[in-house]
């Protein structure tokens, strides 16, 4: 009997899920059934609530209207059961009383266990909803009216019972008219002996339908138990036609019983079909709902699948939203930190290029400073600078036995004499630089490149060769004949320079080179000015013993400079004098005679007067003035004496104090110093005239007027 009642139960309890779930499933009346379900709520909304006076044909929105305001449901309840609400506010249209009205009417439905619709279903949604709660309510109050007013009409009664049979979808509820109008309410003492299962208890109701009343459980459940032990574990020893008999007998005494036994024989009919293998067609409907609910409980678990699997991609994507802003994050603090570090770049750049500019701005002033800085070195030097040069042996020339034994790195030379043994024959010396005999005219002229720079920086240079007939004056300071750029002499060295350095600095200083060339022959100053105008071409030479190509002239060649500062507006000018002595060998070796003695003789004179700074030198060697002599050397054993001689003079030369060289800007302030000590004293001399001319005229005014001398002496 379980089996079955459970059966009974599954399928049923199937209908009522359904039913919570999708009301117009199963239970979905049709349009004509609906209106009649309608009409027979109408007439029982009028026959509780008369004054309502509802039309028998009032439509859905007819009776939203109606209920809309939540009165006419708390009126109902509290006539179908008095004090099941608060008092309600009827005659109040206030949105919060509709809502109240409404609110406490549906919690009345859910004391009673009923099915509820949602405020809005009423508002303005499905009056189905409404109206399937309210006839279920109907339909509990029917039941339970029947149970407490037993003095109702079995027409009345029959007719609730069959709408509640309606709404239950059972079709036939003949039996249940019956039941309904016999039926007594049992004591709870009675109703727990019915023991009638709650699985079965809800297998009689709709998914609309209250709890069976007590009543319906007593009168049943007696009875029922008989039945269903009659049947229960033997349905092949007591055949259905034995139960039909039961019902027609007189053993079930009232009709309500033999009505539900009809429908329990039904159902074990079915049972008895289903073991035969026949499919009752109730079966078919409850196979198709489980398989609808199968299917929808796949479709559901699919969906959840879904949802997990979205939900996966989801957190998936919220992890790569994560780390893309995790990435994000890092990317713009290394943005920020690589902004940073080239702002700092920037701005270390800035100050190189700033600390460039500043550099370039100094530019000249540094320059400026390196010209200062090298000349004050060369001040520092002072003296005379000399420099001893040995000419090689003449091409032809049989004997090539030496005087010089020794030259050093640092100036050191010593010159032997080929008559004289041991330390006598020899004689040292010490000068800036010495060159040896194979030194080219390139590297004699780098040690004194710095001097000829000088002169556009404005010093007075003086560069002069000293040294017998013979000994390569000419050759150091213009070079050979038909000189090559190569064998070109200090002259030609030095101009070359001069014009490439004033070029060099054409965007600081514009520079005016003129070159001015004299010979002073015999001493003879008045002829100075004519020669000059004669120049080399008219350089007088003679023929010596000594020297073929011999000079007995002194060639001096002057470059002017004057330069002026573009920025400052300052100038300033300078000098350098390239002198090219005449011979200073004796006389008697140079066996001249006559006029060439006599040139000789003044020859010495004129060297002589180098040692004592002669006229023709003095601005050269003055303090303004850098000077440098070549001593040039015969190497040859015959000219020991002549050589000693230089030697000696060169030596005695290098040991005047010169002072420092001083440019010729500063130059020009001592002299603007000296202008100004003389024009002072020029106006204290002509302030002494003017006193002295004033006491003379005071001595002859008191010889006029023979006023005593001592008379006045007071004044
Ligand atoms: N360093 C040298 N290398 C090669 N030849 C030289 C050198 N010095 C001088 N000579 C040669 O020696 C000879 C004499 O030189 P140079 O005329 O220059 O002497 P000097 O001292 O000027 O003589 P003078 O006083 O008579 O004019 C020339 O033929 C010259 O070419």
């Amino acid at each position: 009997m379980n089996s079955i009642l459970d059966r009974v139960s599954k399928d049923y309890g199937r209908r009522n899920s359904s039913s919570v779930y999708n009301s117009g499933d199963i239970f979905e009346p049709s349009s004509s059934s609906n209106a009649k379900q309608r009409a027979k709520l109408v007439e029982w909304l009028n026959s509780v609530l008369p004054h309502l006076s509802l039309p028998i044909n009032a439509s859905d929105e007819d009776l939203r209207a109606f209920l809309v305001d939540g009165s006419v449901l708390c009126q109902l309840l509290n006539k179908l059961k008095p004090g099941s609400v608060p008092e309600c506010g009827g005659t109040l249209h206030s949105s919060e009383q509709r809502a109240e009205n409404i609110k406490r009417f549906l919690y009345a439905m859910d004391e009673m266990g009923l099915p509820r619709f949602q405020p809005s279903d009423l508002e303005q949604g499905s009056m189905k909803i409404v109206l399937q709660c309210l006839l279920t309510l109907h339909a509990e109050f029917m039941l339970n009216d029947g149970g407490h007013n037993s003095s109702k009409s079995g027409a009345d009664a029959s007719r609730r019972w069959k709408l509640l049979g309606e709404n239950f979808g059972c079709g036939d509820v003949s039996y249940i008219e019956e039941f309904s109008i016999t039926r007594s309410s049992p004591s709870p003492g009675e109703r727990q002996k019915t023991g009638l299962d709650s699985k079965f208890k809800r297998a009689l109701r709709s998914p609309v339908m209250p709890e069976p009343s007590a009543a319906l459980i007593h009168h049943v459940g007696h009875k029922f138990h008989e039945v269903f032990q009659l049947k229960h574990g033997s349905h092949t020893e007591i055949p259905a036609a034995k139960i039909s008999k039961m019902m027609i007998s007189n053993t079930l005494d009232i009709s309500p019983t033999q009505s539900l036994l009809s429908v329990v024989n039904g159902m074990l009919d079915e049972s008895v079909e289903r073991k035969n293998g026949e499919i009752p067609q109730q079966n078919n409907l409850f196979k198709t709902c489980e398989e609808k609910y199968q299917s929808r409980i796949r479709v559901l678990e699919a969906l959840a699948t879904g949802t997990s699997e979205e939900t996966q991609i989801v957190m998936n994507q919220l992890q790569q939203i994560k780390e893309l802003r995790f990435s994000s994050q890092s990317i713009s603090q290394e943005v920020v930190k690589t902004q940073k570090s080239y702002v700092e770049e920037f701005n270390q750049l800035g100050e190189k290029v700033r600390a460039l500019g500043n550099a370039a701005a100094n530019y000249s002033a540094i320059l400026a400073e390196n010209r200062k800085l090298h000349n004050e070195v060369q001040e520092l030097k002072g003296n005379i600078r000399v420099h001893c040069r040995i000419r090689p042996f003449l091409r032809g020339q049989k004997e090539k036995q030496s005087v010089v034994e020794y030259i050093g790195e640092n100036g050191e030379l010593i010159v032997v004499n080929p008559s004289k043994q041991g330390k006598e024959g020899r004689r040292s010396f010490k000068f800036n630089k010495v060159y040896s005999p194979a030194a080219t005219q390139a590297e004699v002229y780098s040690d004194i490149q710095p001097l000829i720079q000088s002169v556009l920086d404005g010093y007075n240079v003086c560069i002069f060769a000293y040294g017998q007939t013979g000994s390569g004056k000419t050759y150091t300071m213009t070079g050979p004949d038909r000189a090559t750029e190569e064998n070109w002499g200090v002259n030609y060295r030095a101009l070359n320079d001069l014009f490439r350095i004033s070029q060099m600095r054409g965007s600081t200083f514009t520079y005016e080179i003129t070159v001015q060339m004299m010979e002073i022959y015999n001493e003879q100053t008045s002829d100075v000015l004519d020669l000059m105008d004669i120049g080399l071409r008219n350089r007088a030479k003679g023929s010596t013993a000594m020297n073929e190509r011999s000079s007995r002239s002194h060639s001096v060649v002057t470059i002017h400079v004057h330069g002026v500062d573009i920025k400052s507006g300052s100038s300033m000018r300078s000098s350098l004098h390239l002198v090219d002595l005449a011979g200073s060998e004796r006389v008697d070796r140079s066996e001249v005679t006559g006029d060439r003695l006599k040139e000789a003789q003044h020859i010495n004179k004129s060297l002589s007067a180098l040692g004592d700074l002669t006229q023709l030198l003095q601005t050269s060697l003055g303090g303004q003035a850098k000077t440098l002599m070549f001593v040039q050397l015969n190497p040859e054993v015959g000219s020991y004496s002549e050589t000693t001689g230089t030697l000696k003079f060169a030596e005695r030369a290098s040991g005047v104090e010169l002072g420092a060289a001083r440019s010729s800007k500063e130059g020009r302030d001592v002299r603007d110093l000296m202008e100004q000590v003389v024009s002072l004293k020029d106006a204290i001399s002509q302030k002494d005239d003017e006193f002295e001319k004033l006491q003379l005229s005071k001595d002859k005014k008191n010889v006029c007027t023979g006023v005593d001398n001592e008379t006045h002496s007071t004044d």
